[in-house]
């Protein structure tokens, strides 16, 4: 008998006629230095939907080799003008001198791992990202096929979560996917000389050392994996973070190298390395003299507080900014002076949609144990249900349960809620009070929520520190 509660295959949303799409791996030519004419013209429409500047063949071939290194997955739609259902139209895009091998649409996907805190470590995830259109394409259903197809061939191969980071809040919901991690941008203000304005209560162990970003590989690579399987809401990063850390690639411009980079290491007490920053200082015609942060990313919290004692100890700068602070920076507990660390932005950052709401909870981390009831809705049909959740030692057995309105032996509580819903509560960037005070528990009983949020809810907020 079909197991009615294995995750099923959405339905495929047709593109309009005219249209048509096609998947394949980002590629090299056979000379091994250049991408495929495919690939290369998936970049350039990747390009335009984004609002970037016409980029030279070399950028573009640039960013063709990051999407061939992490053996990412194009899907692209393209305009048959053979086909075209209006012949007015295809006559149009001729005399603008419209070339059909450029695809009208593009969308990206590829896996690495996800931490979600759960007692196996992190878990696979399908990351979608470069999802454009171009703007005479718009509205038209192109995203809803390409998006459809994905999570289509994310169920077949297993996926239990997918995820992405959204140019505008208003698109993903409708696909399943709730906002699950959040980050702040900071701004700490050093003073004049170590320790006037920026000092720390107590000084971590261990050495800062000044390096050259581009002899870290390594540093890099080992320190990041540290923080990815202690931190939860991390995700696996693509080749692309290697490329700019080590200042190989320079993000602002795709140009060749990036002069401006400079790196740090921290060397703990008993030789180890602990973690890195890398920063750049933004000019000195900038008032407060200051250093932006690009990445700091430490095994541990000393290493953390050891990095940042390293850029408040860097003579003549005033400030230091950060984009992709976490919620939970013990820095500013760390300050004498708390008021020298400011929050100046908050934003979203990763967003989830469950797909096997069994291997997801169960990779998940929980704060108490115990059981209740989970009555899921998925409009696109992948993972709804009701399922029961049991909750010991840490880790959960996600059973099918009977609907609701059967007779259950059993009275647990119950928590009812859309597979949106779940993925804002997944890593536990919301609590279950808030969510039912934003009305989005649905039917779940006043009652219920104080014993299930005991379950559910995570002492800390998670971080992401990969962008992409
Ligand atoms: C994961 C990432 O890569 S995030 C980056 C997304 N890309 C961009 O922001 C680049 C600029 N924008 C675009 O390229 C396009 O407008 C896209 C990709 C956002 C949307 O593509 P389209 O093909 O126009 O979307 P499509 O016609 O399939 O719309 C699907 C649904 O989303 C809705 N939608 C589309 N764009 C938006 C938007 N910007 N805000 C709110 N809703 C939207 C549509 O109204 C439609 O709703 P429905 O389900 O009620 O019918």
């Amino acid at each position: 008998m079909a197991d009615l509660h294995a995750p099923q295959q959405p339905e495929i949303a047709p593109l309009a006629p005219g249209l048509r799409s096609e998947t394949f791996p980002a590629a090299m030519d056979a000379d091994g230095k250049t991408v495929t004419a495919q690939t290369a013209a998936f970049a350039r429409t990747a390009e335009q939907g984004f609002y970037e500047p016409w980029f030279s063949d070399e950028q573009v071939n640039r960013i063709g080799q990051i999407l061939v290194k992490d053996e990412q997955t194009l899907t692209a739609v393209y305009v048959d003008q053979q086909s075209a259902a209006d012949e007015s139209w295809g006559n149009a895009l001729e005399q603008v001198g419209f070339d059909p091998a450029h695809p009208v649409g593009t969308f990206v996907d590829y896996d690495k791992t996800l931490n979600a805190g759960g007692p196996d470590g992190p878990l696979p995830a399908r990351l979608i990202t470069v999802v454009t259109v171009n703007p005479s394409f718009r509205r038209r259903g192109i995203l809803k096929h390409l998006m459809t197809s994905a999570l289509s061939r994310a169920v077949e191969d297993g996926m239990a979560v997918a995820a992405l980071t959204v140019s505008e809040g208003g698109i993903y919901g409708r696909f399943g996917f709730g906002c699950a991690t959040r980050e702040a941008n900071i701004q700490v203000d050093l003073g004049e000389g170590h320790g006037q304005g920026f000092a720390l209560r107590n000084t971590p162990a261990g050495r800062v050392i000044s390096a050259d970003p581009a002899k870290l590989d390594e540093v890099i690579n080992t320190s990041f994996e540290s923080f990815h399987n202690r931190t939860r809401g991390s995700i696996g990063r693509q080749q692309t973070y290697q490329m700019i850390s080590t200042a190989r690639w320079n993000p602002e411009d795709l140009s060749a190298w990036n002069r401006k980079l400079r790196a740090a290491v921290h060397v703990r007490e008993d030789g180890s390395i602990g973690g890195y920053v890398t920063f750049q200082h933004e000019g000195w015609d900038t008032d407060p003299s200051t250093i932006r942060i690009h990445d700091l990313i430490a095994a541990d919290d000393q290493s953390h507080l050891a990095l940042w004692d390293y850029i408040a100890g860097l003579d003549i700068v005033r400030r230091a900014t950060m984009r992709t602070a976490a919620l939970t920076d013990p820095l500013q507990s760390a300050l004498a002076n708390p008021r020298s660390y400011k929050v100046t932005g908050l934003r979203d950052l990763l967003w989830v949609r469950i797909l096997d709401v069994v291997k997801a909870l169960e990779a998940r981390a929980w704060s108490a144990d115990g059981a209740f009831r989970l009555e899921l809705e998925d409009a696109m049909g992948i993972t709804g249900g009701s399922f029961t959740v049991r909750v010991h030692d840490g880790a959960a057995t996600v059973t099918p349960a009977a609907p609701a309105d059967e007779e259950s032996t059993e009275d647990l509580p119950t928590l009812q809620l859309s597979v949106e819903t779940l993925g804002s509560l997944y890593l536990g960037d919301v609590s279950v009070r808030t969510l039912h005070a934003a009305g989005r528990l649905q039917d779940t009983a006043a009652e219920d929520v104080e014993q299930i949020s005991r379950i559910i809810d995570l002492p800390t907020p998670p971080f992401c520190a990969t962008h992409f």
